[in-house]
């Protein structure tokens, strides 16, 4: 939904301080020859944000663009692999960057790569939280990446844009900032159609926001404007705000904070959820699949019950004890996503069963349900680009 008043992205003069920001900087505004030195605008932008009593969290592609350049690759390497391998050898020279460009300014940063899963496992999920926490307490920058190395297709994060929705979900930010090396956020593929216009101000991204977008990327970003646009979708789920800026111009981040007309504003959306339900709500990928009865997608969606083991027909995939995984209805369609009291195996043998039985079936009783109503999200209230 756009607002055809607003001409021009302003953060808005009645916003809350943004106190806490995560700012995403893409891989096309660090690479090529102004790539250093844009790394040190930001890197001078951060500590300035920092000066102003600010706390800012990075998330910074790159690795793949900054391992190419090493090893004098011209083009982006085709395999996962070879992009990893790529990686593996860019990562250690954009972080000695980073920690570079911050030293001038008595700045400390450190380095944190995530995966999928890492973010799936809500044990992890909360550690992540706590050492991200940690170093702001501690007055160091992080500076996060996904973890390329060990990452495989099935479980990747899509691109650095959901992840860094996530992040800003994750440390509960008040801004999402992210950095392409685009003006804005134009109503045309501005590479297909030189008509394109920008638009300055989104209320919410709807299907007609989408359409806007192409989804392939600059040559060496990964997942285009329409991940972008995901991504501010997510943080408008978490009630977060998301600012598109052309990371190429010096300054640019300083200036619209200060109310200038720069870039995309994407309004912050009505918060839907909080914590656990919020977490669940924008899962990057599930464990698995339980195959409900009509009945208990009936009490699922309409009457808000808990998944008992009476209502599962099947179990598809091996996860564990307190994993999310997708539930879905006899006729494939998905129910929703939940946390899960018993692992694969266990409901393998107790689905159909009543709940008086499974002591006698098991040995124990972890629980009733298989998962509780206060872990459970509908699909209706899933966030694009998640379980979905
Ligand atoms: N409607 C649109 N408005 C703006 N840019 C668009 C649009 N559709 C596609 N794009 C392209 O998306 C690119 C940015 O995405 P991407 O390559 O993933 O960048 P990054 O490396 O910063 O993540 C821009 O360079 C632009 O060419
Ligand atoms: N982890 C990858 C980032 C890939 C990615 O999302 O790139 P981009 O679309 O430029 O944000 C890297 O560091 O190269």
């Amino acid at each position: 939904m756009l607002n055809p008043g607003m001409q021009r992205a302003r953060v808005p003069l009645s916003s809350p301080p943004y106190r806490r920001l995560v700012i995403k900087v893409g891989s096309a505004v660090l690479s090529g020859k102004e790539g250093r030195r844009r790394l040190l605008a930001i890197a001078d932008q951060v500590a300035a944000l920092r000066g102003e009593g600010r706390e800012v969290v990075l998330v910074s592609s790159g690795a793949v663009a900054t391992g190419m350049a090493r090893l004098g690759l011209t083009q982006r390497p085709r395999t996962m692999p070879g992009k990893q391998a790529a990686a593996a050898v860019g990562q250690p020279v954009l972080m000695q960057l980073w920690e570079q460009a911050f030293a001038w300014h008595d700045l400390k940063v450190a380095q944190v790569l995530l995966t999928a899963e890492d973010l799936a496992h809500r044990h992890r999920y909360l550690n992540a939280r706590h050492t991200l926490k940690t170093l702001l307490e501690w007055g160091i920058v992080p500076v996060i990446n996904e973890n390329d190395t060990v990452m495989v297709e099935e479980i990747k994060f899509g691109d650095n844009d959901q992840l860094s929705a996530l992040i800003a979900s994750l440390v509960a930010a008040d801004l999402l900032i992210i950095l392409s090396d685009i003006e804005a956020l134009f109503d045309a593929d501005p590479r297909h159609n030189p008509q394109a216009r920008p638009v300055r101000y989104v209320e919410k991204v709807d299907a007609e926001v989408l359409r806007m977008a192409g989804d392939d990327p600059n040559q060496v970003g990964t997942g285009g404007m329409r991940s972008k646009l995901l991504a501010a979708e997510k943080a408008q789920a978490a009630g977060i705000p998301m600012l598109l800026l052309p990371g190429t111009r010096p300054g640019v981040v300083l200036q619209a904070l200060q109310g200038e007309p720069v870039g995309t504003f994407f309004a912050a959306g009505q918060r839907r959820y909080s914590g656990q339900k919020l977490w669940l709500s924008q899962l990057p990928k599930p464990a698995g699949e339980i195959l409900v009865d009509a009945g208990a997608a009936r009490a699922l969606r309409e009457g808000g019950a808990s998944l008992l083991p009476a209502g599962i027909r099947g179990v598809k995939g091996s996860f564990g004890v307190g994993e999310a995984v997708r539930c879905l209805d006899p006729r494939g369609n998905l129910v929703g996503v939940g946390l899960v009291n018993y692992s694969s195996a266990e409901i393998e043998r107790i689905m159909g069963a009543k709940t008086r039985d499974l002591e006698a079936i098991l040995g124990y009783k972890h629980s009733d349900e298989v998962i509780h109503r206060d872990y459970f999200a509908l699909a209706s209230e899933l966030a694009a680009g998640g379980f979905g």
